[in-house]
């Protein structure tokens, strides 16, 4: 029987480059990014870039250092305005809505360089993710008022349920800036997850992590993914856990896409080996 997924709303049988997992394909896909570009000055940062993401899937994202892969989570999290293209989340155009509203409507991320709320503790920073999607009144918070402490202690208790998928619980009144690295990078996956995401982006989630760490983190993403049965896209240089997790890989070079597949189609593939494995090896 042929494989069918969904291309602006409607069914399609599924090209043989996709990388949608099958339990996924006769689910409307969570991201669509169609032809998607940006250009800064002369420079096509990301060209023509297509993908579809299946709704609980763990997608890699890779490619030589100044590919473009920054720029492409960038682009879904509208930071950048494309040049050209279209990104469909849950089937909805994302085209002119900022990154608030295109975090309301579904998208989170995390950053290469970790943006946590120093000052703040590790359970405010948390809040902040939640607040993200619950409207407060800036009155009932002023005066205190009952709805407001209501709203406080169920943002306390969500706050706890997201620390503990990290067993950070413990850790709720330290102050963000103070913690180690590896739980630092962690807070913020937690933080991104607050805004009840539908697809998470992490951006190079294992740098600077040891090797028991990253181990762990490969089990963390992939807990993640099944309790809330979402989808997450990830920028990785570690080989090791983007072919070990990742369902579908996409690979880019000079902002262009040269292959997708299964990690093993990828990591047989001649034209990902020269851009990109074949440089690592060499250096
Ligand atoms: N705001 C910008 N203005 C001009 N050029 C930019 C901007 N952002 C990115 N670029 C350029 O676009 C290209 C892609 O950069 P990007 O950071 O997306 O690559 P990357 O694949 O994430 O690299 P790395 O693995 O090193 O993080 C690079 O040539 C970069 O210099």
């Amino acid at each position: 029987m042929p494989k069918f997924e969904f291309e602006r709303g409607k069914m399609v049988p599924v090209p043989s480059h996709s990388i949608v997992p099958e339990r996924d394909v006769e689910q409307a896909p969570v991201l669509e990014a169609l032809h998607l570009g940006i250009d800064f000055g002369g420079l096509k940062a990301v060209d023509d870039f297509n993908l579809t993401i299946g709704k609980t899937e763990i997608a890699g994202l890779i490619g030589p250092n100044g590919a473009g892969k920054t720029t492409v989570f960038n682009l879904l999290t509208k930071v950048y305005a494309p040049t050209r293209g279209t990104i469909l989340l849950n089937g909805n155009d994302t085209s002119g809505k900022t990154v608030y509203q295109v975090n309301r409507m579904g998208i989170a991320r995390t950053f290469q360089n970790i943006r946590l709320f120093n000052t703040m503790t590790v359970e405010d920073n948390v809040k902040v993710g939640l607040h993200n999607t619950k409207a407060y009144s800036t009155l009932s918070g002023i005066l205190r008022t009952p709805a407001y402490w209501r709203r406080e202690a169920e943002a306390h208790e969500r706050a706890m349920e997201l620390l503990h998928i990290f067993g950070m619980e413990g850790l709720a009144n330290h102050q963000a800036g103070s913690l180690p690295y590896g739980a630092q990078r962690r807070l913020e996956i937690v933080r991104a997850l607050a805004t009840n995401p539908s697809l998470l982006l992490l951006d190079e989630p294992a740098a600077g992590m040891n090797p028991s760490e990253t181990a762990e983190l490969m089990e963390n993403i992939v807990k993640i993914r099944d309790t809330f049965n979402i989808a997450i896209m990830l920028i990785e240089h570690d080989m090791n856990l983007v072919m070990n997790i990742c369902e579908g890989i996409c690979v880019l070079n000079f902002g262009k896409v040269i292959a997708k597949g299964t990690p093993e189609e990828i990591q047989s593939n001649e034209t990902v080996i020269e851009a990109y494995l074949g440089k690592q090896k060499e250096a």
